[in-house]
C-alpha cells in the first residue's frame, strides 16, 4: 500500500505504508521549514488508509485532524475525548490498536509532559509485545524526550531498537537533530530531511548523506521541501509535501507593522504594582534556537591559539544570552523617475548600533546608519551624497540646494565627527572627501527578511540607542519625503562571549539562531 505524500515537479511521491508504520523514520527540519505540515500530511494519509498511529502532540496543533477524520484525542480539558490523569490510557490504547484508530496524545497542557510520554511509551511497548498489530508512534519534538545530553525516555530508545518485531514503528521529529540521542537517530533507516542551517545540526544528519556537498544543499531548501531517503525511497528524492486536507494550526503568526509609537530614550521604570515574580512581557522576541552549551561549544572553536602550539592562548571568561532590540521600520516616500510614485521600504535596524539587519536563517548584518546617528538632517544629506572624489563647498551647495550657512555648519559637524576630511587642491579651493567606512544604503535597497517565530520576552533586554527621532532625522536626510509609517520593537537573542588572555580581553557576539559570529559589538 502506498501513501501519496508529496510532489517532485509533476511527479507524485509515494511511500510504502508498511515501511512508514513499522519502520523507524526521522523527520528533521529547522523551525518553520514545514515539519508539522509534513507530519500532518502523513497522518491524513494514514487516517485515509485506516492505519493506526499515536501522535505525541507537544504544541496542541494537530487536533484539527478531527475536523475531517475520526480519531481519539487524549489531552487536558473537557473538550478532549479522554483526559490525561482521569482515563485509563492502557485501555484506550488497547482499543485503538485493535480497532486501527488513530490517537492524538496532546501533552501541550500536561503538568509533566515527559512523565506522561514515558508512561505512554511503556504502555504501547507492552501492549504491542502481545498484540503485534502494526501501529506507529510519532514523537514530535523528540529532543525533549530522547535528548543526547540529559535523561532520555529509555522505552522510546527500546522501541527504536526492538519495536519493529512487535509491529510498533517509530517516527521521531525534531528541529534540532544535534540534540537528539544519537543512538535513536542512527537507528532511523528512513529519513525525511528539510531545511537546516545550524552547523551542529548539519553535522548530526551527515551520517545520512554521502558527501558534505549533499549536506550543504539542506540549507538551500525552501519551506515544505524535503529529501526523502532510505527505506522510504529507492533513491534520494527532493519533494514538497502535498496540500493538507485539514486546516494547518501551526501557522506562523505574521508580524504586522504597528502604528508609529515613540521609542523611549531609556526604559521607563515599571509601575509599582507590575513588579512581581513573573514580570510582564517586555515585547515579542525571536525564539532562540541555540542553547547556551552550544554557544559555548562554538566559542571554544573561536579561541586564539599560539602559533604551532595546540594549547589555546585564550580562555572563555563568560558566555551569556542577551536580547538585542531591533526596530522593524516601515517607511513611505516619493520615488520613481519624477518622484510622483509613493513607495514603501521595510527594514529592520539593530537599535543598539543603527546597523541594518536582515532576518534570514538568523541575522545578517549589513551596512547601515550607525555612523549617521547623532548628525542633523543637512549633515546626513551631505555625507551620504558626497562623491568619493570629494566636493568643494560650492559643489555641495549646488548638489544639495542647501543654503551656504547650513552647509558651513554641517561641514563643521561632519569634520568633528571625522566623517569627512579636507583635501587641499590647486588654488584656494578645498575639497571635502567622505570618510564613511560603509556606503549608506538607499531606501529602495532595504529588505526586511523572513518573519521568525516569536514568543513573549520575559527578561530585561539591552537598551536601545536609536530613538525614533534620531532615525527620522537620518531618513529625512537621505530622502526628504520619507515618513515613518510603522515602527515596532522586537528582540533578538544573541550570545555575548568574552575571552581573556595575557594580552587582555576581547568579546564576540554569536547569533542565537544560526550560531554564526555577528559583526556587532557586545553591549
Ligand atoms: N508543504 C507545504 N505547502 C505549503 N505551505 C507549507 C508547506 N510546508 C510548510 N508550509 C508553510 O510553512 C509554515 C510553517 O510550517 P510548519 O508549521 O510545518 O513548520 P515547522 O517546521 O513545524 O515549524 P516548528 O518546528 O517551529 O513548529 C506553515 O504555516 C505553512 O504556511
Amino acid at each position: 500500500m502506498e501513501l501519496a505524500i508529496g510532489k517532485a515537479g509533476d511527479r507524485d511521491i509515494t511511500v510504502d505504508a508498511q515501511e512508514v508504520v513499522t519502520g523507524r523514520t526521522c523527520i528533521i527540519a529547522q523551525s518553520g521549514a514545514g515539519k508539522s505540515w509534513g507530519i500532518a500530511v502523513l497522518c491524513e494519509q494514514l487516517l485515509q488508509a485506516r492505519i493506526g498511529f499515536c501522535l505525541i502532540d507537544t504544541e496542541g496543533e494537530y487536533f484539527s485532524l478531527k475536523d475531517r477524520f475520526s480519531l481519539i484525542w487524549i489531552g487536558s480539558g473537557e473538550s478532549c475525548d479522554a483526559e490525561i490523569g482521569k482515563t485509563d490510557i492502557r485501555e484506550v490504547m488497547h482499543d485503538a490498536i485493535r480497532s486501527r484508530t488513530a490517537v492524538i496524545f496532546d501533552v501541550s497542557e500536561a503538568e509533566d509532559m515527559r512523565d506522561e510520554v514515558a508512561k505512554l511509551a511503556e504502555i504501547l511497548y507492552d501492549l504491542e509485545s502481545r498484540l503485534k498489530q502494526p501501529f506507529l508512534l510519532i514523537v514530535e519534538e523528540a529532543d525533549k524526550f530522547i535528548p543526547q545530553i540529559g535523561v532520555s525516555i529509555k522505552k522510546i530508545e527500546e522501541i527504536s531498537r526492538r519495536g519493529r518485531k512487535r509491529g510498533l514503528g517509530l517516527m521521531v521529529a525534531t528541529q534540532r537533530p544535534s540534540l537528539v540521542a544519537k543512538n535513536v537517530l542512527s537507528q532511523c533507516n528512513s529519513q525525511i530531511i528539510g531545511k537546516l542551517s545550524i552547523e551542529n545540526d548539519l553535522k548530526a544528519v551527515s551520517l545520512f548523506f554521502s558527501s558534505r556537498k549533499e549536506v550543504e544543499e539542506l540549507a538551500e531548501l525552501e519551506p515544505g521541501e524535503f529529501f526523502v531517503m532510505g527505506g522510504l525511497s529507492r533513491e534520494k528524492v527532493k519533494m514538497k509535501f502535498r496540500d493538507r486536507v485539514t486546516k494547518h494550526r501551526g501557522v506562523t503568526p505574521r508580524l504586522v507593522p504597528a502604528p508609529p509609537v515613540p521609542v523611549p530614550e531609556s526604559p521607563a521604570a515599571p509601575p509599582e504594582e507590575e513588579v512581581g515574580e513573573d514580570p510582564p512581557a517586555a515585547g515579542d522576541a525571536v525564539i532562540p534556537v541555540l542553547l547556551r552549551e552550544e554557544a559555548l561549544d562554538i566559542a571554544k572553536g573561536k579561541r586564539k591559539r599560539r602559533f604551532r602550539i595546540l594549547e589555546p592562548e585564550e580562555r572563555i571568561v563568560s558566555g551569556e544570552r542577551v536580547y538585542r532590540p531591533l526596530l522593524a521600520v516601515e517607511v513611505r516616500y516619493l520615488g520613481g523617475f519624477i518622484r510622483k510614485t509613493t513607495k514603501t521600504a521595510s527594514f529592520v535596524l539593530d537599535a543598539c548600533t543603527g546597523c541594518i539587519v536582515e532576518l534570514d536563517r538568523g541575522m545578517k548584518v549589513r551596512p547601515g546608519f550607525s555612523e549617521l546617528l547623532g548628525l542633523d538632517e543637512a549633515a546626513v544629506k551631505i555625507v551620504a551624497g558626497l562623491a568619493n572624489g570629494g566636493s568643494t563647498v560650492a559643489e555641495i551647495e549646488a548638489d544639495t540646494h542647501l543654503p551656504p550657512g547650513v552647509v558651513k555648519k554641517a561641514v563643521k559637524q561632519l569634520a568633528q565627527a571625522k566623517l569627512i576630511t579636507e583635501v587641499k587642491t590647486m588654488g584656494s579651493a578645498v575639497v571635502y572627501v567622505p570618510l564613511l567606512t560603509e556606503e549608506v544604503p538607499g531606501l529602495h535597497a532595504l529588505r526586511r527578511g523572513e518573519d521568525l517565530p516569536m514568543e513573549p520576552l520575559r527578561e530585561v533586554p539591552l537598551e536601545a540607542k536609536v530613538t525614533e527621532s534620531s532615525l527620522r532625522t537620518i531618513l529625512k536626510g537621505l530622502e526628504p519625503t520619507a515618513e515613518i509609517v510603522g515602527l515596532e520593537t522586537i528582540y533578538y537573542p544573541v550570545y555575548e562571549i568574552w575571552f581573556a588572555s595575557e594580552h587582555g580581553e576581547r568579546s564576540i557576539v554569536l547569533d542565537g539562531i544560526s550560531g554564526k559570529e555577528l559583526p556587532l559589538p557586545v553591549s
